[in-house]
């Protein structure tokens, strides 16, 4: 019988972590689970619902109750997963630049990590998943089979995404935020998500500035037949 297998993939805001988390499981035909999903949808929630962001406790209570799930993408518009909160498709909504700015608070609070991290260990008792985050191998599942932490430089992180929401939005959109207002929002969020975002002591940390997906994806392959 084949070997159940988890692959942690962390690291920080633009590192590359969902693009290649999603093809490599696409690739193996394992499940991909990105977890940030699961707090942008929490978030998102929470600010539906007028919810202070500060009050850990109301939000744990919140994530208790919440039907958070992340699905099949039956649409075709870009999307690599459905996400529905309560049932609603939330999937670009969580994508917002207020969500956006408000998630690395929301996911500070151990009351929401507590419950949402038991989601996501559920998820993975199925095995063959990639699972993508900031905590994955070090505290999720620290028994993954492979663990991987990509990362790059602050400057090329803010160029990926900012060329990504171009992308998605288009030059004349009003909600597309300026270069430097990326780069300002993913030092932000590196900072308050520092605490969360350690490399497992045996993660393979990559780093991918001048590396492109492909070469990305080559390594992590290499390493997982050097297992
Ligand atoms: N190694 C890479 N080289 C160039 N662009 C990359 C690389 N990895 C990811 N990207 C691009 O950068 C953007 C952000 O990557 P993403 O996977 O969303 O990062 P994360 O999930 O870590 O926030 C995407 O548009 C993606 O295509
Ligand atoms: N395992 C995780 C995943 C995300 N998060 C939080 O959720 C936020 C959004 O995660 P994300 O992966 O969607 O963010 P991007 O890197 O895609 O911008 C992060 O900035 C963290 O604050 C977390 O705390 N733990």
């Amino acid at each position: 019988m084949e070997q159940a297998e988890r692959i942690a993939i962390d690291g920080p805001a633009g590192a590359g972590k969902s693009t290649v988390g999603e093809r490599l499981a696409r690739c193996l035909g394992y499940l991909y689970i990105d977890t940030g999903a699961m707090y942008r949808a929490l978030t998102w929630l929470a600010l539906q619902r007028g919810l202070d962001p500060h009050d850990g406790e109301a939000l744990g209570r919140l994530a208790r109750e919440a039907s958070i799930v992340i699905g099949y993408p039956h649409i075709d518009d870009g999307r690599q997963y459905t996400v529905t909160v309560n049932g609603e498709d939330v999937t670009w909504a969580i994508r917002s630049p207020e969500v956006t700015r408000t998630v690395s608070l929301v996911s500070s609070h151990p009351e929401v990590r507590r419950v949402l991290i038991e989601a996501q260990r559920a998820l993975a008792r199925a095995g063959r998943v990639v699972m993508v985050g900031r905590d994955i191998g070090a505290v999720v599942l620290p028994d993954a089979e492979l663990k991987i932490y990509l990362t790059a430089s602050l400057e090329e992180r803010g160029r990926r995404r900012y060329a990504e929401l171009l992308e998605r939005l288009g030059h004349d959109h009003p909600a597309l935020p300026s270069f430097e207002e990326v780069l300002a929002d993913i030092r932000r969020r590196d900072e308050i998500d520092r605490d969360n975002m350690q490399p497992a002591p045996d993660a393979i940390v990559i780093e991918t500035d001048h590396l492109s997906v492909a070469q990305v994806l080559e390594r992590i392959c290499h390493m997982r037949g050097k297992r």
